[in-house]
């Protein structure tokens, strides 16, 4: 069994995944901020063999848990941001300084489209972007929507967007603090991201397939008015194609591709981008 870890600054997120069918067998996830013990959410590593992990955390916490693991399993794959892989460049002045996160999505969103954004709603929303022929151009940070929120020091930071709400609600102005956060928050991370995107197609003249990912993915896919699809094992597809173990992934299948949205037309969102700088 194969352990893969996405340590963000919020979750880590694990899944175990069988060598010879590779096939998704287990996954959970735990505070980052937590210790591993017996008891929590954590996988049974008497089964694996050998374990692959994505970190933006704080350094300790990847020394902890390595130092945690290697007593137990030996062959352990730390991803890092790199000048180049799998035939892109990355576009940071320094490489190594983009976080591996937004590193393992563009590898896995460029293998899937040759070509893309990746959008990565966790502690912080990322904006990626990767042009045919494998230049990363960078991209953009923004506070996530739980972090927004408690930046506003309201009281609201516990209390969720209700993922069930029509999203022509949560747009809505709010009557009541609580509504009032909630949806603009909410109008905030969505409205970066519609605009972002245009800009970005815009500027490189080319229609970009886009790809959403992170715990808020399914949440900010709802307020999105461009065409784009959800990969939620993109970060994990990074590690596979880093650091192929199946056979499956050796040919280039990773986890979860999604099918490709076609993208909206470019002559299209020039129209509605001149449209917003009229006003
Ligand atoms: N069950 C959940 N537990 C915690 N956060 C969740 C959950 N479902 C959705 N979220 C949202 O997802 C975010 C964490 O997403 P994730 O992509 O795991 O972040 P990170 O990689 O930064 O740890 C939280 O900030 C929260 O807004
Ligand atoms: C921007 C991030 C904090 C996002 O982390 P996440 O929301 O996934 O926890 C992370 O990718 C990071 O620490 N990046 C380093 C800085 C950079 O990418 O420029
Ligand atoms: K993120």
């Amino acid at each position: 069994m194969i352990l893969d870890l996405d340590i963000g600054n919020t979750l880590s997120k694990w899944r175990l995944k069988d060598r010879q069918t590779s096939s998704i067998r287990a996954r959970g996830a735990m505070w980052t901020r937590d210790e591993w013990r017996s008891g929590s959410d954590i996988p049974d590593l008497d089964i694996v063999e050998a374990i692959r992990i994505s970190n933006v955390a704080r350094p300790d916490v990847l020394e902890d848990t390595v130092r945690l693991l290697s007593r137990r399993v030996d062959t352990i794959h730390i991803a890092h941001s790199t000048a180049e892989a799998l035939g892109i460049r990355n576009g940071y002045d320094a490489p190594e300084r983009l976080g591996v996160d937004r590193w393992l999505g563009v590898l896995s969103g460029y293998q899937l489209t040759g070509g893309c954004c990746t959008v990565d709603c966790g502690s912080a929303i990322t904006m990626d972007a990767v042009l045919p022929g494998g230049q990363h151009i960078g991209g953009y940070i923004i506070p996530g929507l739980r972090l927004m929120k408690e930046s506003l020091k309201l009281g609201t930071r516990k209390v969720a967007i209700d993922p069930e709400q029509d999203v022509l609600h949560i747009l809505s102005p709010g009557t009541n603090t609580v509504d009032a956060v909630n949806h603009g928050v909410y109008m905030a991370a969505t409205s970066a991201i519609n605009r972002l995107y245009m800009e970005l197609c815009d500027s490189h003249g080319v229609s970009l397939p886009l790809l959403l990912t992170g715990g808020d993915a399914e949440l900010v896919s709802r307020g999105l008015r461009v065409p784009h699809a959800r990969w939620s094992d993109m970060v994990y597809a990074g590690l596979e194609s880093l650091f192929p173990l199946t056979a499956a992934e050796a040919q280039g299948q990773l986890a979860g591709m999604p099918e490709i949205v076609a993208p909206a037309d470019l002559t299209e969102m020039r129209r509605a981008l001149a449209f917003t700088q009229l006003l």
